[in-house]
């Protein structure tokens, strides 16, 4: 038997011949949604500064950051919705979006949701200029809610839907809130909580709407994996803000009265 042939100079480049990736195959429609509520661990519902407001812990003071702040959250939405339209070439989507913008912003002036979340500005002590020239506005919580915004204006419209789910888990939060907040805070009225009692079958409706979106639109693997790193993203801007809330002391804030 002739002995081996040495390497040729040929063979000794040739690189091993990379096996082609195969892509994962999808996650089928009951993993994939149970992934995405499996983020429900993440919500701002079990933050410590939600926990306090809920059992009644929370000073008057605190309170009054706690809408102060979130109005800066509630006034970008609609900016944040028009900008996932202005992203999306889907007819039958933008048109079930739009509705978003109408129901925060109202359709003429002194109505809607940021109308109502302003009249509970009002109820816990806040004026209204106070509130809108944002002298509390914590920088944490202008850099969440901007990010947030920033997200729906630069991503994917499948992605920065999905990252709006956290309204499936908002229903019922909100809910426990107003029964909390009305036994805990004797002063505040149920008619201060309109923008809660208003918000709750919408927000359970655009949750659905919006679950159904994401599981007929994230088709591939990669776009399901990406709609559940939305969610978890928008659950951190949700985190970061009560973060920030919870940091502010009353000597540091301007304008505050005791
Ligand atoms: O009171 C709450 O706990 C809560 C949570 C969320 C949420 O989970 O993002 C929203 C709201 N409220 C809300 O009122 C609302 O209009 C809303 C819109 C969105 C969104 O991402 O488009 N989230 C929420």
């Amino acid at each position: 038997m002739p002995p081996p042939k040495p390497p040729t100079s040929e063979s000794a480049v040739t690189p091993v011949p990379v096996r082609e990736e195969t892509p994962e195959r999808p996650m089928s429609e009951r993993d994939f949604v149970a992934r995405l509520r499996g983020l429900s661990v993440k919500y701002w519902g079990t933050h410590p500064f939600h926990l306090r407001l809920h059992e009644g812990s929370l000073s008057r003071y605190e309170l009054r950051m706690w809408a102060a702040n979130r109005w800066y959250y509630q006034s970008v939405l609609p900016m944040k919705d028009a900008a996932i339209i202005s992203n999306c070439p889907v007819a039958e989507v933008r048109r079930q979006w739009l509705g978003r913008i109408s129901y925060h912003d109202g359709l003429t002036e002194g109505e809607g949701g940021a109308h109502r979340w302003l009249a509970l500005c009002e109820a816990v002590g806040l004026t209204r200029e106070e509130v809108l020239d944002e002298r509390h506005l914590a920088p944490g919580v202008r850099f969440a809610v901007d990010a947030y915004v920033n997200f729906a204006r630069t991503k994917p419209w499948v992605e920065a839907v999905a990252s709006g789910l956290t309204e499936m888990f908002s229903g019922h939060l909100m809910r426990r809130r107003v029964g909390d907040m009305l036994a805990r805070y004797p002063w505040i009225s149920h008619a201060d909580l309109a923008y809660f009692t208003n918000r709750i079958d919408a927000v359970n409706g655009e949750g659905r709407e919006t679950l159904d979106l994401v599981v007929k639109y994230a088709r591939t693997r990669q776009q399901q994996e990406t709609a559940v790193a939305a969610l978890s993203f928008k659950c951190d801007v949700l985190w970061s803000m009560l973060d920030a809330i919870a940091g502010l002391r009353e000597t540091t804030t301007v304008g505050a009265a005791s």
